[in-house]
């Protein structure tokens, strides 16, 4: 769908310079999504791994993040291998709804939804949950996800971003009672940039 260089604004590596890289196509169907321009797979300019490579190679950052739509929904393994032999570290932002799970990964951020059952085969790969709180009840939905995932993850709740203001006072006091967890926040709206 479209790429650009900008700093990630979520999760564990938030504030570090990483190229993303926006891939069409998503039926997950979350009503809150900041994207849904990129939910058709078909509208989108299709460009070449090779391409796609050397547009990420012309910046300085050696993260890429490959994101969506849901990025799952096509074969990352040509993709990825061909930015690990460029160099770059491969990150992945994904729901877990996919057939398979493909990619080379050197961090996964795994944010599961209700609207529909991700792929178990992903939980041995997280680095990082996500879960996006919308609704108050989305605070023991979240803790239901942990026991499937590597001990060392990291789990994050992140307020839905039209829901701040009422969900964050409940993620604070969750994280106080709960340290385990932690806060992420989408800190490049904050700062204005993609
Ligand atoms: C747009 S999604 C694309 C990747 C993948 N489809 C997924 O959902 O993980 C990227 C990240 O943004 C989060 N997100 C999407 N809409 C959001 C919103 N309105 N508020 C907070 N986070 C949101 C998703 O949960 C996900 O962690
Ligand atoms: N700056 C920035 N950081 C992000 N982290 C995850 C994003 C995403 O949409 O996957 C995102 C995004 O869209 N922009
Ligand atoms: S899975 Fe991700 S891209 Fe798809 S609708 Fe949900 S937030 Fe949007
Ligand atoms: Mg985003």
């Amino acid at each position: 769908m479209e790429s650009f260089y900008t700093i990630q604004g979520e999760g564990k590596f938030q504030g570090h310079a990483a190229y993303f890289i926006r891939l069409g196509g998503c039926d997950v169907g979350c009503h809150w999504c900041d994207v849904k321009e990129s939910w058709p797979i078909d509208t989108h300019p299709i460009k070449t791994v090779k391409e796609l490579v050397e547009e990420a190679s012309a910046q300085p950052g050696k993260i890429v993040v490959i994101t969506g739509g849901e990025p799952l929904m096509h074969d990352l393994n040509p993709l990825t291998e061909a930015l690990h032999e460029a160099g770059f570290r491969t990150h992945i932002e994904t729901s877990g709804v996919a057939k398979e799970i493909t990619g080379v990964w050197d961090w996964v951020c795994f944010s599961p939804k209700k609207f529909k059952e991700p792929n178990s085969d992903i939980f041995p790969l997280v680095n990082e949950l996500k879960v996006i709180i919308y609704h108050p009840s989305d605070l023991s939905w979240a803790q239901t996800w942990t026991t499937h995932l590597p001990e060392n993850s990291l789990w994050l709740m992140q307020p839905e971003w039209s829901k701040q203001l009422d969900m964050n006072p409940l993620i604070v006091d969750f994280v106080k009672q709960s340290p385990r967890w932690q806060i992420s926040v989408q800190t490049h709206k904050f700062l204005q940039i993609p």
